[in-house]
């Protein structure tokens, strides 16, 4: 089954507070943008890959390229406002039967996650890797505040996979800010979304500390 992955690297990274989206910026001498393409690449490397990235920083991406004499083989696609818009351009140019979605920014994704959707998306039509909460939750705020049972929620990862039709289908519902995820989409149709278990080295870079953890793990 061919399947396609969008890296969408399309955001300007404010939380991180860097003149340099985040993506761009070199860890262990090579852009974060290329440790995650390469983990997609050593998956598979018959996968189409789709990058979405800034409009202003397509130029520089090019460049990065040439510099580290990157050759996979990547189609581009320009960002939009938000995510949603970013992952909606992308989806235009997929062929595979299975589409993954996956944040530029999380580099440490593991060969098995990726598999683990995958294979169950494969199943099911829509696959997300989650991870079981290790603190203790509380809802509410300062004055009034009430223990939650953490057993009932995960923390959700990317990549997350889809069948093509069903993806494309869910990004026809218009953009809300509510929407955080691919998935939360898929299931605002009313579809099933089934969890598989992602890898706790996958963290999100959106903030300097991240960067620093990441930086740190990528050196092991
Ligand atoms: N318009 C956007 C915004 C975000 N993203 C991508 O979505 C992923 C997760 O988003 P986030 O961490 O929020 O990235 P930024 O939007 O860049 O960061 P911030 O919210 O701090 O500005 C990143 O790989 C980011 O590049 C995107 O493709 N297009
Ligand atoms: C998609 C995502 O990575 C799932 O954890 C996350 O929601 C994207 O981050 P954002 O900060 O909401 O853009």
């Amino acid at each position: 089954m061919k399947q396609s992955v969008i890296i969408t690297a399309g955001g300007i990274g404010k939380r991180m507070k860097s003149d340099l989206p985040k993506q761009y910026i070199s860890v262990q001498g090579l852009p974060v943008l290329m440790h995650t393409i390469n983990k997609f690449y050593a998956y598979d490397a018959e996968m189409q890959i789709v990058i979405s990235l800034p409009k202003d920083f397509i130029q520089m991406w090019k460049d990065l390229c040439e510099k580290h004499e990157f050759n996979i083989p990547h189609e581009i696609t320009e960002g939009g406002i938000e995510r949603y818009h970013s992952i909606k351009n992308a989806l235009q140019k997929v062929k595979g039967e299975i589409v993954m979605v996956h944040d530029a920014v999380r580099p440490l994704v593991s060969i098995q996650t990726i598999s683990n959707v995958t294979e169950k998306a494969k199943s099911k039509g829509a696959a997300i890797p989650v991870l079981p909460i290790k603190d203790t939750l509380r809802k509410g705020d300062s004055e009034n505040s009430q223990h939650q049972d953490r057993s009932e929620f995960w923390i959700v990862q990317t990549p997350q996979a889809f069948k093509l039709d069903l993806l494309q289908e869910a990004y026809q519902i218009p953009y809300s800010s509510a929407v955080t995820d691919d998935a939360s989409l898929v299931e605002a149709m009313g579809k099933q979304v089934f969890l598989t278990e992602g890898n706790e080295e996958n963290i999100k870079i959106t903030t300097p500390f991240d960067l620093k953890l990441v930086e740190f793990l990528l050196e092991k």
